[in-house]
């Protein structure tokens, strides 16, 4: 480890003790040389003694920098693990980070766009309308056309930052890894790897932008889901220009109770976006805490979802779709037998699995959740609980799976939040069914077939053609296999002969000696031997050569 990586180490102790962090772990994880090294910190104290333990664990995010800033959003929409308190607590890390100097947005807005902000922007306000982890945003308004736009910059030396600490996070974790030995469950190392690639991910806003784009455009149609417009011209790899919305962020219930907001239907839309991204589209929106969902301000009683940062966005294959579908359904309909067989039929488990033993472990896991009514399953918990057995039986992490699943709690619970009456499974069922439809039976061979028909009709008239060719085709390989069968069997018939050959000479060499020592027919004899001879040698020389 470095001297910086080794100061970078302390500096990261320092402030986890400072704000007493350790003191909120439970007694249990805390053995002995937990303790033994905490002592041998003894000059730092924790100097929030008087503060909650999730203003404490906020502040000292915030004091470590974006990669801990990210961690504790990321938290922030994990209710399933956190109290209400601390996930409103983390929510506050999600646009209310200290901003930077307005002088560095302007010098890297303009080293990004070559030329003065000027050339392009009127009214730029130095005052940022918001300051987050990664990038700082800016209003402005468009010279060309007066409309108003938001730039986002990223913020000075971001990069060389998070690659410092996700390198000291890979150094700790490959350590922590092989103290365990191989037999761990855990996998610290594979964990950090997973965040490295989102946050990394999250650093190009050329990227982003084209994300954004695609996404609007999926969704241009819908009353659900608006994305502002994303001026790609203007956009680079540290700067993104797209248009200023103006909505209520969505853990701002006040304001959206009292501007009269329809809660069910906002709720049901939420749930039914996610399924439409990932079944429709096959392209969802993965970064879906509060900061980056905003509600409409018009139309209150039919309002719709405004959607920001498309930094992390998560793919799935067509197969991984077909089994998540069937997984669900398979839940509902307590076939467990059949969920069993999902696992190992995509891969996702192995094929040597034993079956029964995979399936009575789904079953123990599963039956005890329908001792609530079925609108209060939760399509995220049952993903999550799967992927837990799963995981006894080897189960080979699928990250887009996981990233789905941290989406589809996280789009549940917000869900919940806002509408806590919401039925999933009468949101999600109609859905699902819908999409399986669609992908097997008859109206999905017809789908298929009008899907290929362009395919056909640019091959039809080329068909004689390809006909003719194949059947000619047909007929050469039919006489060079014809050949290739003669060759093979005159070579079995020549192999034949001289074996019979061979051992005729050998029974004749083995009579002429046998008479030659009896002395009684020396011309017999003789002849033998002279045949036994000439048999040998014409079976030699006949003999097929390989
Ligand atoms: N088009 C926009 N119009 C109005 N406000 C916006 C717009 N884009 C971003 N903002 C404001 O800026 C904040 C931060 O934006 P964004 O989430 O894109 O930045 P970020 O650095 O990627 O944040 P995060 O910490 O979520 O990764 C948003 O929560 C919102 O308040």
């Amino acid at each position: 480890m470095s001297i910086t990586g080794i100061r970078r180490g302390y500096h990261i102790i320092k402030v986890l003790l400072q704000f007493g962090l350790d003191e909120l772990l439970p007694k249990k994880l805390k053995p002995w040389y937990f303790k033994l090294l905490r002592s041998s910190f003894f000059w730092i104290r924790n100097k929030h003694k008087s503060l909650s333990g999730g203003e404490r664990f906020r502040l000292a995010m915030l004091e470590l920098g974006p990669v801990y800033i990210k961690l504790g959003q990321m938290l922030s929409t994990r209710r399933d693990l956190l109290s209400d308190e601390w996930a409103q607590e983390l929510a506050k890390l999600q646009d209310r980070v200290p901003p930077f100097s307005s002088q560095l947005a302007r010098e890297a807005i303009e080293t990004e766009l070559g030329t003065s902000i000027d050339a392009h922007f009127d009214d730029f306000d130095d005052t940022p309308l918001a300051s987050a982890s990664i990038a700082q945003v800016h209003c402005a308004t468009l010279k060309s056309s007066g409309a108003p736009v938001v730039l986002k910059v990223l913020r000075p030396n971001i990069e060389q930052q998070i690659q410092a600490d996700i390198t000291l996070m890979e150094q700790v974790s490959h350590t922590i890894e092989k103290l365990l030995g191989n037999s761990r469950r855990f996998r610290p190392a594979d964990v950090i790897a997973d965040y490295k690639n989102t946050i990394l991910g999250e650093l190009d806003l050329k990227l982003e932008a084209h994300n954004a784009t695609k996404l609007r455009n999926n969704f241009l149609d819908s009353d659900s889901l608006y994305i502002p417009f994303v001026y790609e011209e203007l956009c680079h790899r540290r700067l993104m220009v797209m248009e200023r919305i103006d909505g209520i962020p969505v853990s701002n219930v006040e304001e959206l109770t009292a501007q009269g907001t329809n809660f069910k239907l906002l709720a049901e839309r939420g749930v039914e976006i996610f399924f439409t991204q990932v079944f429709r589209d096959n392209f969802f929106h993965a970064d879906m805490h509060p900061g980056n969902i905003f509600i409409s301000k018009e139309h209150p009683d039919n309002p719709y979802y405004i959607g920001l940062d498309c930094g992390i966005m998560g793919i799935l294959s067509d197969s991984d779709k077909r089994y998540l579908a069937e997984n669900f359904l398979a839940f509902f309909n307590r076939d467990y037998q059949r969920i069993a067989h999902l696992y190992i039929e995509s891969g996702w488990i192995s094929g040597d699995t034993d079956v029964v033993a995979f399936e009575q472990a789904v079953k123990a896991m599963c039956e005890p959740m329908f001792n609530k009514p079925l609108h209060e399953i939760s399509f995220g918990h049952v993903l999550l609980e799967l992927f837990r057995t799963a995981r006894r039986f080897e189960l080979i992490v699928q990250p887009q799976l996981i990233l789905l699943q941290k989406t589809l709690l996280y789009i549940e619970g917000l869900g919940r939040q806002l509408y806590p009456q919401l039925d999933l499974w009468q949101t999600a069922k109609p859905f699902l069914e819908n999409w399986m439809s669609e992908q097997v039976g008859p109206k999905a061979f017809y789908q298929k077939a009008k899907a290929n028909l362009p395919f056909w009709s640019e091959k039809l008239p080329e068909l004689p053609e390809l006909v003719y060719d194949n059947l000619k085709l047909g007929r050469k390989m039919l006489g060079s296999q014809q050949d290739m069968l003669n060759r093979y069997l005159k070579h079995q018939q020549q192999l034949h002969k001289s074996h019979y050959l061979l051992i005729t000479s050998a029974v004749l060499l083995i009579c002429g000696t046998f008479l030659f020592t009896q002395s009684a027919y020396p011309v017999l004899a003789q002849s033998c031997i002279g045949l036994g001879v000439g048999c040998w040698l014409f079976g030699w020389f006949t003999r097929p050569k390989s």
